[in-house]
């Protein structure tokens, strides 16, 4: 197997007297879609901060690709809703990048009409698919997407992970994200790792479905959420469901 482009090795992340991760040891593969999954205040965004280097680590260590890159879809985004934001400017901002390449983005994302619309008449989907565009312009090594599907409806949401196992298939970089959303995560990902504090389990979404650690979490009917999994050819990006 290909060197690990990022390596999380026996991290623990502490603010002030509370560890928030202790012990979690994860790789990242070229290629490859790694989703986190785990309940509220598990850790989850801390755990991409540490790898995006944006928390300091109180133990252990990270390897990540440089920052340059990353492509990252944070969980939040405070946009001043009076502000006069166009999609093109969200897309670019901070730096200035050539409108063309813009273009480009959008469309592999599927909003390239949306480019001179203000920010704040999109729908959550628009919303979600012009921030992943914005990280696409960084021809990412890595994507980071930290609850993608977050403000987009359930048709939407099969949508967008389409799109991001299209996006992997075709560029090939990897994916690590954040979900909720567990029946989409057993479909949508190679590998999944259930976060709580630390990694109780992981593993291809069908093997840590069965596992009584994810059942514990997640409650023994989560197991057959697995059953919903149907299967993209990552290196063809061809669909055959
Ligand atoms: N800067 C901070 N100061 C204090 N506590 C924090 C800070 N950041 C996160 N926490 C706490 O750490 C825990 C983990 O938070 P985190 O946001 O990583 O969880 P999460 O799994 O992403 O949660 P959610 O699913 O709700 O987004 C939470 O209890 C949170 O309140």
């Amino acid at each position: 197997m290909a060197e690990p482009l990022v390596v999380i090795e026996d991290v623990g992340v502490k603010i002030g007297n509370r560890w928030l991760l202790r012990h979690v040891s994860l790789r990242v593969h070229p290629g490859e879609i790694l989703s986190v999954i785990g309940p509220n205040g598990a850790g989850k965004t801390t755990l991409v901060k540490a790898v995006l280097g944006l928390v300091p680590v109180a133990e252990g260590r990270i390897r990540r690709p440089p920052s340059e890159h990353i492509g990252y879809v944070p969980q939040r985004l405070s946009l001043d809703p009076v502000l006069p934001l166009s999609v093109f400017r969200l897309a670019t901002l901070p730096r200035t990048v050539p409108r063309a390449r813009v273009v480009a983005a959008l469309t592999e994302t599927g909003v390239a009409g949306l480019i001179d619309a203000p920010v704040a008449g999109l729908s959550g989907g628009e919303f979600q698919r012009v921030l992943l565009a914005r990280a696409l312009l960084r021809d990412p090594a890595l994507l980071v997407l930290d609850e993608p599907v977050q403000g987009v409806d359930y048709a939407g949401e099969a949508a967008l992970y389409d799109l991001i196992a299209r996006v992997r298939a075709e560029r090939g970089c990897a994916v690590l994200m954040i979900s909720h959303d567990l029946h989409v995560v057993m479909a949508a990902t190679d590998t999944v790792a259930c976060l709580n504090g630390t990694v109780c389990c992981s593993g291809p979404p069908h093997a840590v479905a069965d596992l009584p650690a994810f059942q514990a979490l997640f409650g023994p009917r989560a197991g057959s959420l697995a059953l919903y999994a149907h299967h993209h050819h990552p290196l063809s990006g061809q669909d055959p469901s």
